[in-house]
């Protein structure tokens, strides 16, 4: 698979999975305002109802002041309700036997037997039922006084009509006004169902349910019970269909949205990897050109001024931008991968360089910089291997980082002590972890970064942590070597405090074979 292609599947799989989720995340979000129009529309016509309700109520319990006889002023106060109540069609006073004794019509004669009131207290409603004058549908709003008469308000189900106006809310499958007993709906605008296999009556609180209907459809409902008369209950209902479809505009966005970021990603990608890709071949090509070259920075006995072995450090002689210090394309090899090919390449060079010296010296000391990632590869440590063979005395030097970076250094760094490699630790002190690692790992040699050596006869922070750090070698057995020895008077505070092999440019800077080998 090219990388474009693979570039291409990557940018899909990021796209896909960051804009499912976003599709997930829009889609609960509408269904859930979806849902919650539905149960505003809902609130409203229930508010609308209760209110109606309630105005109703308020007469009826003040209905003790209507006079059972019927008399004028009786009739009149009914009549008056009746003329300012729209919802209202009559008011009637029912004596305890179940007899209607007058309505806002008049006085009845004989009085009409109606069924038996329920002496209950509070408002109730019965019906619906089909009124004797006016012979339309209509249901009974009722209190039972002290005395025992009812006073009832006759409310014409034609007055729903308005209230319960379904065109109003086209959101909504049905509308209806339920016995909140039996379900028995008393009002209905469009198609009435009931969840299947699902037990929702007697309904005394809010209910909300969204599942499979009588009809085979997905429906949700939501119901709530009226405030003025809880045995009534308001329902309303939605297609689940009409709450689950994303609106077409948040569509178009997503999907231009999933296009961009595809595209973008993809284009991102393929930059990231022709970056890559060209600093790679950048160092390959030097490497193959020979325009890498190593240095080597003395190891000094400071008591003798022997040089008792070296740091091997790289450097590119780049046929345009001149010397080029490690800083600029170690970490770039590091991030390419192509930190193998220029350490592998660096020891095999130094091994032919070094071979006369070592032959001279057989304790000469050569310390080459290595990271994790080159201790988890076989052809790496292949050359290392085989440069062990040739340098008695090889070290290798680690970071804190590197050495804590991957599980199985632990092992790799057993291995090559017990084939003779010498470990130390590079820039010691300057890393982010506690000490532990001193005990568990098998290190050798700790180099003491060159910031505490700079603080050597100044007043500042790192001075006392240098000694600390000395102090902690000598309990530790731990081999020191100072870094970035500059001046007379650091070499002889170190020396005084024990660190008697020194690196630095007080002795000498890093520099190409033919040079130390005038020095050796
Ligand atoms: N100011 C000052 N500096 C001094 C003094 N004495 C030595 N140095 C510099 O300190 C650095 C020591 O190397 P390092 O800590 O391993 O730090 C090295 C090492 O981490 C990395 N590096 C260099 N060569 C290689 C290499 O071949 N492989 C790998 N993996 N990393 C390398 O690049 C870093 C920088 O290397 P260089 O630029 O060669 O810089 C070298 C050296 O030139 C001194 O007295 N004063």
């Amino acid at each position: 698979m090219t990388n474009r292609i693979k570039n291409i599947c990557v940018a899909w799989l990021i796209s896909s999975l960051l804009f499912g989720s976003l599709a997930i995340f829009v889609y609960v979000q509408q269904k859930e305002a979806a849902k919650q129009s539905v149960q505003a529309a809902s609130e409203l016509i229930r508010q609308e109802l209760d209110s109606q309700l309630h105005n109703i109520d308020v007469f009826l319990k003040h209905a003790e002041r209507l006079d059972e006889t019927c008399d004028a002023h009786t009739i009149s106060l009914m009549r008056e309700q009746v003329f300012i109540n729209p919802a209202l069609s009559e008011i009637g006073i029912v004596d305890e036997y179940g007899r209607l004794l007058c309505n806002s019509f008049g006085r009845l004669m004989p009085p009409v037997q109606t069924t038996e009131p329920i002496k209950q207290p509070g408002l109730r409603y019965h019906g619906p039922i089909i009124t004797d004058f006016l012979q339309v549908p209509a249901f009974v709003l009722a209190r039972t006084r002290s005395d025992g008469f009812e006073v009832n308000a006759l409310l014409p189900t034609s007055w729903l009509s308005d209230t319960l106006d379904i065109t109003r809310h086209r959101n909504l499958a049905f509308i209806a006004l339920l016995d909140g007993e039996s379900g028995v709906p008393i009002f209905l605008r469009g198609k009435y169902t009931l969840p299947l296999g699902e037990t929702i009556f007697p309904m005394t609180d809010v209910l909300e349910f969204e599942g499979h209907f009588d009809d085979g459809t997905q429906k949700y409902i939501f119901a709530r019970p009226l405030a003025a008369l809880p045995q009534l209950t308001i329902m309303v209902s939605s297609d689940a269909k009409r709450l689950s479809t994303i609106q077409p505009v948040w569509l178009l966005t997503l999907l231009l949205l999933y296009c961009g970021s595809l595209v973008g990603l993809t284009m991102l990608l393929n930059h990231y990897d022709s970056r890559v890709l060209s600093s790679r071949a950048l160092l390959l090509g030097a490497i193959n050109k020979q325009e890498l070259f190593n240095v080597y920075q003395p190891l000094v006995d400071a008591t003798t001024r022997e040089v008792v072995g070296v740091e091997v450090l790289i450097r590119w002689q780049h046929p345009v931008e001149g010397e080029l210090s490690p800083a600029y394309f170690i970490p770039e090899a590091e991030r390419d991968g192509s930190i193998l090919d220029l350490s592998i390449y660096q020891i095999e060079r130094a091994l032919t360089e070094l071979r006369a010296i070592l032959q001279s010296k057989p304790h000469f000391k050569v310390s080459f910089n290595v990271n994790g990632y080159l201790l988890t590869c076989a052809d790496y440590l292949e050359v290392l291997h085989k440069a062990n063979q040739v340098i008695p005395k090889l070290t290798i030097e680690l970071t804190e980082r590197d050495v804590l970076s991957q599980a199985q250094i632990h092992s790799v760094l057993q291995s090559l002590v017990s084939s003779g490699v010498e470990i130390a630790i590079d820039d010691f002190g300057t890393g982010y972890s506690g000490l532990h690692y001193l005990q568990s790992f098998p290190i050798d040699l700790l180099k003491i970064d060159q910031t505490f050596v700079a603080s050597i006869g100044m007043d500042n922070l790192q001075s006392p942590v240098l000694n600390a750090m000395i102090e902690m070698a000598a309990k530790l057995d731990k081999k020191l070597i100072a870094e970035g020895v500059e001046t007379a008077h650091q070499a002889e505070y170190l020396s005084r405090q024990g660190v008697c092999v020194h690196q630095g440019w007080y002795y000498y800077k890093a520099m190409p074979i033919h040079k130390l080998k005038q020095v050796c």
